[in-house]
């Protein structure tokens, strides 16, 4: 096993511009500090106020959105950055693993990570992703793209049909038509940050929110060897040459992970499993009472001293003897809150520690707070609570409903642009407007100017008399609706479709 030296890993150099020659600690911090200042002032990041954390459409400014869980997730991921420095420390680790001189860019890599760890989900979450993802699957039928051609492939695009004879070409056409297939918020993500937005952010920092490493155009089952590491699509097709790029400048194998993402995600674990519940009280969906009648109920045998005793009953417990100036309900919560962070935060820290040879090759596969201890016990009990009781609430379903419908509603809106031919888009995306299509060249001019930059850069970049190009220059097409819908917040895409069915 290679030796563990983060100097190695955590690459402060740029894909654009790059900082050149050899830098001391304060300039690489001042690198870091540049990244902040990009994402932080990244209007991709202001979008998450409006997007669903778990209550779409939420007029209550208490509740969560993505944007307010992001910060919380920020301070966590911190919070666990710093016990694992002071550990290392106290064992005087720090020197062993090229860590003394990179303290603050690995505290900050961690805490941007978690700021950013939501910036590419579509609006409605979940369903906005299943929205996506039914309607490209029922046009492409990527299931009819695996094996031989076939008289029944029912994809609806011509070009992208398997043809007899094409064995290359139809590996190409599989490719994109799994891979528009699944989208995924974490992807999309990737494509985010680079493609889009070119935020032109460090290798690092990047790389700590690849969460997943496979790409979105697999098809079957990973490798046992990688299961969670690979549990879900981590990029699309659009961004494989940047990926490998990336993984190149970071050391990683291919389907490994960046060591610092392990903190991210259990830093994202830890945040919302409290904050949801606490959410659903600030809902009225039940009161705290209910809410701990329903946790001791699903902990199962109760014993003294148990982890659930230390954490929730003690948070129940306090809550009720000194409810002093503020509600007793307020109480629980920041009892709960800060004894499961004070439990589960060095617990993820240590098991960081103990793993770090296989965290730092990238190849561990598990989440930190995914085992079969008392901490991971209670991380499922709230998680389990919350999906029994708060996400199947007949009015939180009852908004997902609407909102796959807006999802859906307006990919049907902008089909006409997938349906032009090849020669009419490419002649409207030149002249912006052409007389015989009135309602695609009006539905063009909707789509943002940064999405439709990205597409024509991409599309330059081919080369027009390829036998490729037809199928590739679609596949980027339909990358600019999905850009485009996911892209916006759940309130703009309501609007939206409200105003394109005309019944406003
Ligand atoms: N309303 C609603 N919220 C949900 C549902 N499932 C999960 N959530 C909430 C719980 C969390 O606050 C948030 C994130 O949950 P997940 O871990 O399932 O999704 P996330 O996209 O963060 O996972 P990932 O990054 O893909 O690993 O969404 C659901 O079915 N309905
Ligand atoms: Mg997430």
């Amino acid at each position: 096993m290679a030796e563990i030296d983060f100097r190695n890993k955590i690459n402060w150099r740029r894909r654009y511009r790059s900082p050149q020659g050899v830098k001391t600690e304060r300039e690489i911090l001042r690198i870091f500090e540049s990244d902040r200042g990009r994402i932080i002032n990244s209007p991709a990041i202001r979008r998450l106020q409006q997007k669903t954390q778990v209550f779409p459409l939420e007029r209550n400014a208490a509740v969560r959105t993505r944007l307010t869980h992001s910060l919380e997730v920020q301070q966590v991921g911190r919070y666990i950055a710093k016990e694992i420095l002071s550990r290392l420390k106290e064992q005087h680790l720090l020197e062993t693993y090229g860590l003394d001189e990179l303290t603050g860019p690995f505290e900050s890599i961690v805490e941007m990570a978690c700021l950013m760890h939501d910036i590419g989900n579509p609006p409605f979450g979940h369903f906005g992703e299943a929205a996506i993802n039914d309607w490209f699957r029922q046009r492409l039928s990527p299931d009819d793209a695996v094996g031989q051609p076939s008289s029944d492939d029912r994809c609806e695009v011509v070009a992208l049909r398997l043809r007899e004879g094409e064995d290359e070409l139809n590996a190409l056409r599989s490719k994109v038509r799994h891979d528009l297939s699944h989208f995924e918020g974490n992807a999309q993500g990737i494509r985010l940050v680079h493609t889009l937005m070119r935020m032109n952010l460090t290798w690092a920092q990047v790389g700590c929110i690849l969460k997943y490493t496979r790409p979105a155009w697999w098809v079957g089952e990973p490798p046992v060897s990688h299961s969670y590491l690979m549990k879900k699509p981590g990029y699309y097709f659009s961004e494989e040459a940047y990926v490998a790029r990336l993984r190149k400048e970071l050391d990683l194998d291919i389907y490994s992970r960046f060591p610092l993402t392990w903190i991210m995600e259990a830093a994202d674990d830890i945040s919302y499993c409290v904050a949801d519940l606490e959410d659903a009280v600030e809902k009225r969906i039940f009161t705290a009472e209910q809410l701990y009648q329903h946790l001791y109920d699903a902990w199962g045998q109760h014993e003294k001293g148990s982890l659930f005793a230390q954490v929730v009953e003690n948070a129940w417990d306090k809550s009720r003897v000194n409810s002093l100036s503020r509600s007793a309900e307020d109480q629980f919560f920041m009892y709960l809150r800060v004894n499961t962070l004070n439990k589960l935060v060095p617990y993820a820290a240590q098991r960081f520690i103990d793993n770090l040879p296989e965290i730092f090759s990238g190849k561990f596969n598990y989440a930190l707070l995914e085992d079969d201890s008392d901490f991971s016990q209670l991380l499922e009990l709230y998680k389990n609570v919350a999906i029994k009781k708060v996400f199947s609430h007949p009015d939180v379903e009852q908004l997902e409903l609407q909102g796959y419908r807006v999802i859906s509603g307006l990919l049907e809106i902008y089909r006409p642009l997938l349906q032009l031919s090849l020669a009419d888009f490419t002649e409207l995306v030149e002249k912006e407007r052409l007389r015989r299509f009135p309602i695609e060249s009006r539905l063009f001019h909707k789509l943002s100017t940064r999405h439709r930059l990205a597409y024509v850069e991409a599309v330059s970049k081919l080369s027009p008399d390829a036998l490729t190009y037809p199928v590739l220059e679609y596949y980027h097409r339909c990358r600019l609706i999905q850009d485009y819908i996911s892209g916006m917040t759940d309130l703009y895409s309501w609007d939206e479709y409200r105003r394109m069915m005309a019944v406003e």
